[in-house]
């Protein structure tokens, strides 16, 4: 298979992803190598903004791509921060000033009422104008913390509370938070639809 632009600027990602796929025969490179710029994530959905930035990597590298729409939704805030998550304390946001107005947005809100999910959308398009793009969804619950613990992964990983491992998603082994993960899971479908 030939090889396939990775669209997404966020390092965490590359990472995840490149670790999950280093199993298949599957190579991708990430955007920066081809000096691809962000676009605007103009949708009010997932699936809107990993098409837009599928389509924009695949336009300007004449490669397939693959983007990957990510965020986290909040029961207490109704869903919020959901597609705006990476933006969720302004347009020039870390991730600590994401966590930073989260925690401060639940403030109050009891442990049984901080329920929360990562969805993750990921989409395959063989040219920028490909009529059919392939379009996963894996998701993943846990609750949010009170405060920061653990440094592994990124963005809201420090404050997602994983349940079944007792730990943060910034506690997690890799390997575990790939295996779990809402990215995993997506990509876990999307190897299959290459395999077909
Ligand atoms: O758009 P690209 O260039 O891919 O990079 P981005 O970081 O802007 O990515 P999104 O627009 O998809 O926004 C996703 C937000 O959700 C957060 N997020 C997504 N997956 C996550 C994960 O596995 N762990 C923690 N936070 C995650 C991430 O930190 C961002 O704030
Ligand atoms: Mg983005």
């Amino acid at each position: 298979m030939s090889t396939i632009v990775l669209a997404t600027g966020n390092k965490g990602k590359v990472k995840e992803l490149s670790e999950l796929l280093a199993a298949e025969q599957i190579t991708i490179v990430p955007q920066s190598d081809f000096q691809v710029p962000d676009v605007p994530e103009t949708g009010t959905t997932f699936v809107e903004n990993a098409i837009i930035k599928a389509r924009h990597a695949a336009k300007i590298t004449g490669k397939p791509a693959i983007a990957d729409d990510s965020g986290l939704e909040v029961d207490a805030l109704n869903g919020a921060p959901g597609v705006y998550s990476a933006r969720y304390a302004g347009e020039d946001a870390s991730d600590h000033d994401n966590i930073v107005k989260l925690l401060e947005q639940l403030k109050g809100v009891p442990a049984e009422k901080r329920t929360a999910r990562f969805h993750c959308v990921l989409v395959y398009m063989r040219h920028s104008e490909d009529p059919t793009p392939v379009i996963c969804h894996g998701s993943w619950e846990g609750q949010i913390t009170l405060e920061k613990q653990g440094e592994q992964g990124f963005g809201y990983d420090p404050v997602f509370w994983v349940e079944q491992q007792q730990l943060t998603s910034a506690q997690l082994p890799r390997e575990v938070k790939n295996q779990l993960s809402h990215r995993g899971q997506a990509l876990a479908q999307l190897v299959k639809h290459f395999g077909k």
